[in-house]
């Protein structure tokens, strides 16, 4: 079985991140790039980092209505993807065309309920009801509209997962137990969500703060 990591390359300058990158590229499955990786760096950054040989999951998280967001789809082909993210909350149509217009091979997931929210935040937005609640109803319209799986927490995973067999399911806010969880509010253990279920483990600070990023990734590694 392949490696499930991949790295949060959430590292504002290019070089530094293509040395994390060497310095953990053992121990990982793939690299993330994200909203703050991609307006600091372009298309040239991902070019970049694309060169060093591991799959590319593009974190764009589109949210648009869906003649835009199949249009940035399609302008992401140049970059080979192996996974790209829409907001499920964009609705059905937008995620439809978000799949339609991805490049063959790309796994389209859709972001239920970011893994910084609880309850709480959710009721501030005028959303009532658990967070599992929550994440399975747009779990629900993720799959209704055709995409390869969703982004949940590990508190969700196993319910997504009895629910959506064959379902490509990417779980962030992982922590090792001890560590601090940051602006991350439902976090479980790297291992915890593998084993609950999920395909692909996003882990960002947890590697790229840590004093060793190499003893760091390879301690994760070992407890998968
Ligand atoms: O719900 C979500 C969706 C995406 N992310 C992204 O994952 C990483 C997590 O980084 P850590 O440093 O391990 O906390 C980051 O790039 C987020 O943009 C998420 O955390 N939660």
């Amino acid at each position: 079985m392949s490696n499930p990591v991949y790295l949060a390359l959430d590292v504002p300058q290019i070089e530094p991140a293509k040395a994390l990158l060497s310095k953990v590229k053992a121990h990982i499955g793939g690299v993330k790039l994200g909203l703050e990786f991609f307006c600091a760096h372009g298309a040239h950054g991902v070019h970049e980092i694309a060169h060093m040989g591991l799959p590319i999951f593009l974190d764009l998280k589109f949210h648009d209505i869906p003649n835009t967001v199949a249009a940035a789809m399609q302008a992401i082909h140049v970059y080979e993807p192996a996974i790209v993210t829409v907001h499920a909350s964009g609705g059905r149509a937008m995620m439809e065309d978000a799949k339609a217009a991805a490049a063959e091979g790309c796994k389209v997931v859709g972001v239920t309920m970011l893994t910084s929210l609880d309850t709480n935040d959710l009721a501030k937005t005028g959303i009532y009801g658990s967070e599992e609640t929550q994440v399975m109803r747009l779990a629900e319209l993720a799959h209704e509209a055709g995409l390869d799986g969703i982004v949940c927490s590990g508190h969700e995973v196993s319910r997504v997962r009895k629910a959506w067999k064959d379902g490509f399911f990417v779980v962030p806010g992982l922590r090792l137990p001890g560590s601090g969880t940051g602006d991350q509010k439902r976090v479980v253990t790297p291992r915890a969500a593998r084993d609950a279920g999920a395909s692909v483990l996003v882990i960002g600070r947890p590697i790229s703060r840590a004093e060793d990023p190499e003893a760091a990734a390879r301690a994760i590694e070992a407890t998968l």
